[in-house]
C-alpha cells in the first residue's frame, strides 16, 4: 500500500477512535486504534490514545505497554508519561508510579493533574502494606568485598527468589536509583516477620539517609533535592512537629529545628512568564493563560516570572519600608489612621490617597505580629463632575486629600520613603493591568473584561506589611497572619527574601491532602483532610492569589485559596520578613456578578453585588446593607455552618459577633446578596447605617 494511503486509512481509523472516545465507547475506540496503528505503527499519539482507552477499559498492563511504545517514538511526551503513571498506579506499582509521574512533570512543571495524581500516588506508597515493600536486610560487613554478597549471606536463599545488594547512603542518585529498581525487579517478597531490632535499624537507616540528604541540599542549597525528599518521606502533617524529639530525647536545639525545617511541605506553583504573554508569539501566550487558568481551577496560586519589573525599585520599598517600621512605636502611630477619617475596618483596599499606619495583629504581651504601611500615590486627578467622585461613596474614597492633609505628610526620619512607594506604585499598576488581561482571557472573557471596568483612578493601595523578628514566643496558636481567604479580585506579592524557607516564617496555603488541589475553607465543612503547604517565591517572582470577587465573577472556577503567614520556628525568630502586597481591585461601581451564566445559561453561584459593597466596610452610607457585608467578611474567617470558627484559626468570639449580628453565622448562607443597578443601589437601604461589628486583624 502507498505511503500516503497507510496514512490516510491510519488518519481516518484515529479520527473514528477519537470519536468513540468521546462517546465514551470505549470497546469500540480501543479497536479503531488498534486499526490505525496497523496501518502506522510510528503514530506517537495513537499509541498513546489507546493507552488511556485501556485504562478506561480497565487493563493497566496494557495500557503500560502502548504508553511504553509512545515513549520509544518519543521519550518526551508527556501525556504518555503521565499515563504510564496511572497504569502503574493502577497495577499497584506506587514506587514506579511516582517517579514516573516525576518525570512528567520535570516536562511540564506545574501541570495540576500530574501534581494532583502524584500526591495521591505518594500517599498510596506511605501506606503500602509492609509486606509489599519489604525484604529481609543483611548486614555485610564493612570489609566484604563487593560481589561476594552471595557468600557472605547468613540465611540461605528460597526457591523462587533473588538476593540482590543494595548499596546504602550511595552518592549517586542515577546509581541509588538503579539499584532500586534492581531491588524491585528481583520481587523481593519474603514474608518477613521483622523483629523489633529490625525495625528499629530499619528507621535508623532512614533517618540517616534523610539527615545526609537534607544537609547536603541545604549545604548545596539544592532547594528541590530538599523538597523532593521531605515531601516524599515527611509522614509528619505540620512542619512544626518536631522530629528531632523522636530521634533522641533530647534533641539539639539544631538537630530540632532542622528537623521542622525538613518536614516542611513546599507547595508546586505553576510559572506564569510575563514577558512571553507581552511579547511572546501567539502559541506561547495563549500557554500563559492556559497555565493561568489550570492553576487557579486547582491550586489557587500562580508565581509570575519576567515581569520586567526593575529589580531596584522593589529593593528600595523594602529598604525604606523597614527603615520606616524600625521607628519607635509612637513615631509610626502618628500616622494613624486620623479621627474622623472614612470609617474603613478594612484598610487593605480602600484607603484614601496618601498613606496610613495599621496595627494588624499583637500577641497576648503586645508584642506586634504583625504591622500595615498602606500607600495610594495615585496621580489621577479626579474629575468632580463625574458622579463616580463626587457621589457619596466617591468622595469617601477621592476627597479626602483636601479633609485630611495629614494624610499627605511623609516620616522625616525616613527619607526617599515617598519616592520609593511612589515608583513601586507607577510599577504595580503596570503589571496588574497586564494581569487584568490575563485574568479576563483564563476566565473565558474578553481581553478587556477587567479593564473596561477599572477605568478610573484605582482605589486600591500597596500593603506593606512588616512582621517583626519573634524574641519572644507568640504561643502556638498565633500566626503572623491567620487561616483567611482574600475578598479582593487578586493579590500581587513579592517579598524580602531572609530565609523564609529556613525559618518556615512565610506564606502558606491550604491544599488537600488527597489531591493536593487549594481550597477555599470549605474542607473542613466537607470534611475533607488538608495540610499547609509552604509558598517558596523564586528570585524575581510576583506571588499571585485570587479573592472572592474573581472567584464570584468566574462563578467559582478560579479558586480563592485558603492561607496564612506562619511564625517562625526557634531559632530564626529574629528573621524579620516584608511583603509589599497589591490588593487589586477594580472601580468601586464595577458590578460583580457572573457575565457568561447570562450567555450559557449556567446557574449563576452567587447573586450580584458590587466593588464598593464587597469592600467598604465600616462605612455609614446606607446605600450598604450591614448584615450583608458583615457576614461576607466573617467568611473570610472561615465560620462554619454550625457557628463556629473552623480549627484552622485562632477561636474567636463567635458570641458576641453573633450578638452584634442578631443572626447566627455561617459561611455557606452568605450567598444571595441583593441585586440591582447602581441607582436601584442607593434606594435599597435595608438597614440603619452603623459600625462594624468586631475588629480584628485583618486580611487582603
Ligand atoms: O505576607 C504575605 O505573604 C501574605 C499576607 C496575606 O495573606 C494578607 O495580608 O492577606
Ligand atoms: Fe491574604
Amino acid at each position: 500500500m502507498a505511503c500516503a494511503h497507510k496514512k490516510h486509512m491510519a488518519d481516518s481509523e484515529k479520527e473514528k477512535g477519537n470519536e468513540a472516545f468521546y462517546a465514551k465507547d470505549f470497546e469500540e475506540a480501543e479497536a479503531y486504534y488498534t486499526r490505525s496503528l496497523q496501518y502506522m505503527a510510528d503514530d506517537v499519539s495513537t499509541w498513546s490514545n489507546r493507552a488511556l482507552v485501556r485504562l478506561k477499559l480497565q487493563k493497566p498492563e496494557a495500557a503500560l505497554q502502548d504508553c511504553e511504545h509512545a515513549l520509544a517514538l518519543n521519550s518526551n511526551y508527556v501525556k504518555a508519561l503521565h499515563r504510564k503513571g496511572k497504569a502503574l498506579y493502577e497495577m499497584q506499582r506506587y514506587d514506579d508510579a511516582v517517579r514516573t509521574f516525576q518525570q512528567a512533570l520535570l516536562l511540564s512543571p506545574g501541570n495540576s493533574q500530574i501534581n494532583g495524581d502524584l500526591m495521591v500516588a505518594r500517599r498510596k506508597l506511605r501506606d503500602a502494606p509492609q509486606e509489599v515493600q519489604s525484604c529481609r536486610i543483611e548486614e555485610l560487613p564493612d570489609d566484604e568485598p563487593v560481589g561476594n554478597a552471595k557468600n557472605a549471606a547468613s540465611v540461605p536463599l528460597r526457591p523462587g527468589y533473588t538476593r540482590v545488594e543494595i548499596e546504602e547512603d550511595s552518592d549517586s542518585e542515577e546509581e541509588e536509583r538503579s539499584q532500586r529498581r534492581r531491588a524491585e525487579a528481583a520481587l523481593c517478597k519474603w514474608p518477613l516477620k521483622r523483629s523489633a531490632a529490625v525495625r528499629t535499624k530499619l528507621r535508623w537507616l532512614r533517618i540517616r539517609r534523610l539527615l545526609r540528604r537534607c544537609t547536603s541540599s541545604l549545604l548545596r542549597g539544592h532547594r528541590w533535592a530538599l523538597t523532593t525528599w521531605t515531601r516524599a518521606l515527611s509522614s509528619r502533617d505540620s512542619p512544626r512537629n518536631c522530629m528531632g524529639v523522636t530521634l533522641a530525647n533530647q534533641p539539639s536545639e539544631y538537630e530540632c529545628l532542622f528537623f521542622q525545617v525538613c518536614f516542611a511541605k513546599f507547595a508546586d506553583i505553576s510559572q506564569v512568564s510575563i514577558a512571553k504573554f507581552t511579547d511572546g508569539t501567539a502559541e506561547e501566550r495563549e500557554q500563559q493563560v492556559q497555565k493561568l487558568r489550570n492553576a487557579f481551577e486547582t491550586q489557587g496560586m500562580v508565581v509570575l516570572m519576567d515581569t520586567g519589573f526593575p529589580e531596584d525599585v522593589v529593593e528600595k520599598t523594602i529598604q525604606r519600608s523597614r527603615d520606616f517600621f524600625a521607628l519607635p512605636r509612637a513615631a509610626k502611630e502618628h500616622f494613624f489612621e486620623p479621627p474622623g477619617y472614612p470609617p474603613r475596618s478594612y484598610g487593605a483596599v480602600t484607603t484614601p490617597r496618601g498613606k496610613h499606619y495599621m496595627l494588624q495583629q499583637s500577641d497576648d504581651s503586645g508584642n506586634i505580629l504583625n504591622e500595615w504601611l498602606l500607600v495610594r500615590n495615585t496621580t489621577v486627578q479626579s474629575d468632580m463632575k463625574d458622579p463616580y467622585y463626587s457621589s457619596d461613596e466617591g468622595r469617601e474614597f477621592f476627597s479626602s486629600e483636601s479633609k485630611h492633609p495629614e494624610q499627605q505628610e511623609w516620616p522625616d526620619q525616613v527619607p526617599g520613603l515617598q519616592e520609593a512607594t511612589a515608583a513601586y506604585y507607577v510599577q504595580v499598576q503596570k503589571l496588574a493591568n497586564t494581569m487584568y488581561r490575563l485574568f479576563a482571557l483564563a476566565m473565558g472573557e474578553q481581553e478587556d473584561f477587567f479593564i473596561s471596568r477599572a477605568k478610573r483612578a484605582p482605589i486600591w493601595p500597596v500593603t506593606i506589611a512588616h512582621y517583626p523578628p519573634q524574641l519572644k514566643d507568640p504561643g502556638e496558636r498565633k500566626a503572623r497572619i491567620q487561616p483567611h481567604w482574600d475578598r479582593t479580585l487578586f493579590a500581587l506579592i513579592t517579598t524580602s527574601d531572609r530565609g523564609d524557607e529556613e525559618s518556615n516564617g512565610g506564606l502558606q496555603i491550604l491544599v488537600d491532602k488527597e489531591t493536593g488541589e487549594g481550597v477555599d475553607g470549605r474542607a473542613e465543612v466537607e470534611g475533607r483532610a488538608t495540610e499547609w503547604q509552604s509558598v517558596v517565591r523564586p528570585a524575581g517572582g510576583f506571588v499571585v492569589n485570587c479573592g472572592e470577587m474573581m472567584s464570584r465573577w468566574s462563578n467559582g472556577r478560579l479558586k480563592h485559596v485558603v492561607h496564612r503567614v506562619q511564625n517562625p520556628v526557634p531559632g530564626h525568630a529574629d528573621a524579620d520578613r516584608i511583603s509589599l502586597m497589591a490588593y487589586v481591585l477594580p472601580d468601586y461601581d464595577a458590578v460583580v456578578e457572573c457575565e457568561h451564566c447570562k450567555r450559557d445559561g449556567s446557574k449563576p453561584l452567587y447573586d450580584k453585588t458590587w466593588v464598593g459593597e464587597m469592600m467598604n466596610w465600616a462605612s455609614k452610607l446606607p446605600i450598604y446593607n450591614k448584615t450583608k457585608q458583615d457576614l461576607m467578611r466573617m467568611a473570610q474567617g472561615l465560620y462554619t455552618r454550625s457557628g463556629s470558627q473552623t480549627k484552622l484559626g485562632e477561636p474567636t468570639d463567635v458570641k458576641s459577633l453573633e450578638q452584634a449580628l442578631q443572626a447566627p453565622i455561617s459561611i455557606l448562607d452568605i450567598g444571595p446578596l441583593h441585586n440591582g443597578t447602581w441607582e436601584e443601589k442607593q434606594s435599597l437601604a435595608q438597614q440603619p447605617p452603623g459600625g462594624s461589628a468586631v475588629r480584628r486583624g485583618e486580611a487582603g
